[in-house]
């Protein structure tokens, strides 16, 4: 069965506008995820349409949230622990003013992230292999998605976000267990309910800052 047009209907619904060449790069990015993903144990869906609603869908539902914290601006963010690309790849794809740097720990995720940039043509796209504890560039905005605690993952990318910049956490149910662990050297300001076509699991977006000194 054609992927495309449950795509274009999950996209509609999320009210994110894709050009035609980005619903192909998207379509491209998932089959390449079906050819690579099981060489490289990339991902553990493997059905084609589980990976339209668990992958692409469901990254696909944080592109309107980011482009209204990032006010349609150029910005540079890092997805951390982004394995095969999520969500980092569809965010490159989707916002190409946006430049994306997708880490990983694991050499051979990273080089399929590279890859893929190659494979799509996405200039705004880099595989990056290393550990988040180690990177010293400033990103405007750094997310994760099945990556760590909230906690842990601030604590480990509070030196790669800008001053200004802005943690972008994909959770499943609120976390209130892991929002109450949280440092006060860190500001929630928005935990935002999603909903995802297809998947009837609970989705969220954590957005988090740094908190003013003395906060
Ligand atoms: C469960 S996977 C999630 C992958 C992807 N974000 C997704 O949603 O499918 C977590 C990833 O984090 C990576 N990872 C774990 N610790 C890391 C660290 N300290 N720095 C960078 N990546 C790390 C792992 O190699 C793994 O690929």
């Amino acid at each position: 069965m054609s992927l495309a047009a449950p795509l274009r209907a999950g996209a509609a619904e999320l009210s994110v506008e894709l050009s035609d060449g980005q619903a192909q790069q998207l379509l491209d990015y998932l089959g390449l995820l079906g050819k690579w993903g099981k060489v490289y144990n990339l991902t553990a869906v493997r059905d084609e349409q589980e990976m339209l609603t668990h992958h692409l869908l469901d990254s696909l539902a944080v592109i309107g949230p980011l482009l209204r914290e990032t006010a349609r601006r150029p910005a540079r963010l890092l997805d951390v622990g982004s394995g095969a690309g999520l969500p980092g790849v569809v965010i490159a794809v989707c916002c190409p003013d946006i430049r994306v740097d997708c880490l990983d720990a694991v050499a051979k995720k990273a080089a399929f992230v590279q890859q893929a940039a190659v494979t799509l043509r996405l200039p705004n796209l880099r595989g990056v292999h290393g550990r988040i504890e180690k990177v010293e560039d400033a990103y405007d905005v750094v997310s994760s998605r099945a990556f760590a605690s909230l906690q842990d993952f601030v604590e480990g990318s509070r030196q790669a976000l800008a001053p200004a910049g802005i943690w972008l956490a994909m959770k499943g149910k609120r976390p209130d267990d892991e929002l109450a662990a949280l440092r006060r050297d860190v500001t929630v300001f928005h935990v935002e309910q999603l909903r995802v076509p297809g998947l009837e699991a609970e989705r969220c977006i954590v957005w988090m800052r740094k908190a003013a000194a003395g906060g």
